[in-house]
């Protein structure tokens, strides 16, 4: 379970990111954000992940208090959330199989990493992630000769690796073409029914939150301006939490 109660986050110049926000997201969930460039759908993955601090209120992860958390206290709970990103923040120059290794590099200690003296049962980790998202045949591929989708692929295998209670997902489509966007998001869609990840993805394509948001949180200006079903998520509540009438760029194209 995640837990924010009252948290705001202000940045160092007084943007305010997230004003005095209360929600509960319960284990397995499949959440999907979504509001504005600037509504605080990074902000909010970013604090969930204590890579940016709360300014007031609290957070919990799985009960663990993030804000306050010694460094040990942090990396533990880090090592427990996986990371997704727009642009895969993949090491291009490498393999697949070292990439996916990453994922795992809090628990192997760093000489071993070093030199790549992965054992039998962490190999075995990533070949079943890699299996996971369908591109085990390209284990040995550097991960330069990946298109973006594979890549996409690759992080996810990557934060699988991880064995993660919680994904987080900050943008994970949109650099991709509509039908990888879609293969994407079925990715994780699956990923979080069969082993119960709970998963929270920003979007802003509507009618991709409208389908896979088992939850959708809108958010405008740091608050949380809806929280309810994909399948209530119809135009009016979008044009609510845009704060605007929609347009051809709010759907993902060919699918308006
Ligand atoms: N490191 C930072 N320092 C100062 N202000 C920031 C920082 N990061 C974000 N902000 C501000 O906080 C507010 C929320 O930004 P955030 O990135 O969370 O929004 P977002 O909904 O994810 O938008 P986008 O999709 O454009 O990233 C914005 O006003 C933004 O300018």
């Amino acid at each position: 379970m995640i837990r924010l109660e009252g948290v705001t986050v202000r940045y160092p110049n007084g943007v305010v990111g997230l004003d005095n926000v209360d929600l509960e997201i319960p284990d397995g969930q499949f959440v999907v954000v979504v509001g504005l460039s600037g509504a605080g759908k990074s902000t909010l993955i970013r604090t969930i992940n204590g890579l940016v601090p709360i300014t007031t209120g609290s957070l919990t992860v799985d009960g663990a208090e993030v804000s306050g958390a010694s460094k040990r206290e942090m990396r533990a709970i880090r090592s427990r959330v996986g990371m997704i990103f727009q642009s895969f923040n993949l090491v291009k120059r490498t393999s697949v199989m070292n990439n996916v290794m990453m994922g795992q590099l809090h628990a192997i200690p760093g000489y071993r990493s070093m030199v790549g003296a992965w054992t039998k049962e962490e190999k075995e980790r990533a070949y079943l992630a890699l299996e996971r998202v369908g591109i085990v045949e390209k284990t040995w591929t550097r991960a330069s000769q990946l298109s973006g989708g594979q890549q996409q692929r690759v992080a996810i295998a990557r934060a699988l690796a991880q064995d993660p209670s919680v994904m987080l997902a900050d943008e994970p489509v949109a650099s991709l073409d509509p039908p990888t966007a879609q293969m994407v998001m079925k990715d994780l869609q699956r990923i979080n029914r069969d082993l119960g990840i709970t998963t929270i993805v920003n979007l802003h394509f509507l009618d991709l939150a409208r389908q896979f948001g088992d939850r959708v949180i809108g958010m405008r200006d740091g608050t949380v301006v809806f929280d309810g079903p994909g399948s209530e998520a119809d135009d009016a509540v979008f044009e609510s939490i845009y704060g605007r009438s929609l347009t051809a760029e709010d759907t993902l194209p060919g699918r308006a």
